[in-house]
């Protein structure tokens, strides 16, 4: 017996960055029997198809929306309203509608004037200054935060199968109101992009500067190459929360100002800003690099992980690594990390040709 999935049609409305990421991830570790994405992009569209993140394309909202038991909203903050709005006549009520908007207070409220039933606004704390689909991958979200903001509206099943998928893509669930993320994102996420571009705007018109920008002001400033558009929208959105983080971000520099006088003084802040910065958690991805991977579907028959093992053993297939991904009353999954492309691909063919199912990533 195959392993049921947890969601028979998944739809990504945006194969981005994020969109396509969690695409990877619902296709590679066999939670959902199909995957379906809808974008504004043609071209989008089109090199999801082909990079395997997807099943089916879709260009315009329509009654085949109603077979979906997942939704994932994943286009740009400012574009989430009306997405959720072109969606909403076509979804099935029972279905699951979450997103992946870095802001969550008006898509929260913009969802819940819609009258979207299982709404759990979300958003992975995990992504990248580059986007698109062609830079989406599953081991991006994998041991990430990931902040489901529920609301008074949210059904606590919804809620528990939300959890349940971000678990399963292999993310963290984090839960707390819109608002209260709205807050710390300001801090830790929205204040930055902004640092950075008032680091950037100092040496844009003095090329000596540029020429001697180093490690550093190149850590400090990764963010500032991100989309603008989609950016500037995410800050926007969030501004009162924004404006308050800068009120405190105005005060530690002015603090840090004076204490150039205070040598001491510095000195406990560089203390103290060492001690956080190198307590920060690490997260953790595979060691191996992605294209290393195989993932194997495992049917609810004793010994079926010892098949898998005995099988690549047998022919000289060295397996590096072992994670189970999805153990569930009906089977799961397991991800293999392998030494080369030349072992992924020997390995496909020796366990396909013994019935499992498999995907690489
Ligand atoms: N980039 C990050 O680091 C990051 C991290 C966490 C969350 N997010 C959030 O994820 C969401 C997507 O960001 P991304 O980085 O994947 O962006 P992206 O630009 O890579 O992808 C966005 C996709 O949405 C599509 N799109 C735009 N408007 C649309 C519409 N009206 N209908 C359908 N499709 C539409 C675009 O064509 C594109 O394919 C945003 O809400 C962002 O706030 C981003
Ligand atoms: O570029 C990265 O590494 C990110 O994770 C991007 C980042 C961030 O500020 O940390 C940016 C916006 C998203 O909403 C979440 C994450």
């Amino acid at each position: 017996m195959k392993p049921a999935p947890l969601f028979e049609t998944a739809v990504i409305a945006g194969v981005g960055l994020i969109g396509g990421s969690v695409a990877h991830g619902l296709r590679g570790r066999f939670l959902a029997r199909r995957v379906i994405g809808y974008d504004a992009n043609s071209d989008a569209l089109r090199t999801a198809e082909a990079l395997g993140a997807i099943d089916e394309a879709r260009a315009t909202p329509g009654p085949w929306l109603n077979g979906a038991d997942l939704v994932v909203l994943a286009a740009p903050v400012k574009a989430l309203p009306k997405l959720a709005a072109d969606l909403a006549p076509h979804l099935n009520p029972k279905a699951l509608v979450t997103d992946v908007g870095s802001v969550k207070g008006p898509v929260a409220d913009a969802l819940a004037q819609l009258g979207v039933r299982n709404f759990v606004p979300g958003h992975p704390m995990a992504g990248s200054e580059r986007g698109g689909v062609e830079h989406a991958s599953a081991a991006l979200l994998e041991n990430a935060i990931w902040v489901l903001t529920p609301t008074d509206d949210t059904p606590l099943p919804a809620l528990s199968r939300a959890r349940t998928l971000v678990e399963h893509l292999g993310a963290a669930p984090v839960v707390m109101p819109p608002d209260a993320h709205d807050h710390l994102v300001a801090t830790i996420s929205h204040l930055p992009y902004l640092a950075s571009l008032a680091l950037t705007h100092m040496v844009a018109r003095d090329e000596r500067l540029s020429l001697l920008a180093a490690g550093g002001f190149r850590d400090l400033t990764r963010v500032a190459s991100g989309d603008p558009r989609m950016s500037r929208d995410m800050v926007v959105e969030n501004k009162e929360a924004l404006r308050a983080a800068l009120v405190r971000f105005r005060r530690e520099l002015e603090r840090l100002e004076a204490d150039l006088d205070a040598p001491e003084e510095l000195l406990a802040a560089a203390h103290e800003g060492k001690r956080t910065r190198d307590s920060l958690p690490v997260v953790k991805r595979s060691l191996l690099p992605p294209k290393f991977d195989l993932v194997v579907a495992v049917p609810d028959r004793p010994n079926q992980i010892g098949a898998v093992t005995q099988a690549l053993g047998a022919a000289g297939v060295n397996i590096k690594d072992i994670e189970v991904l999805a153990i569930r009353e009906e089977g799961g999954a397991i991800r293999l990390g392998l030494e080369s492309v030349e072992d992924v691909a020997s390995a496909r063919t020796l366990l396909e040709g013994l019935g499992f199912e498999t995907r690489g990533r």
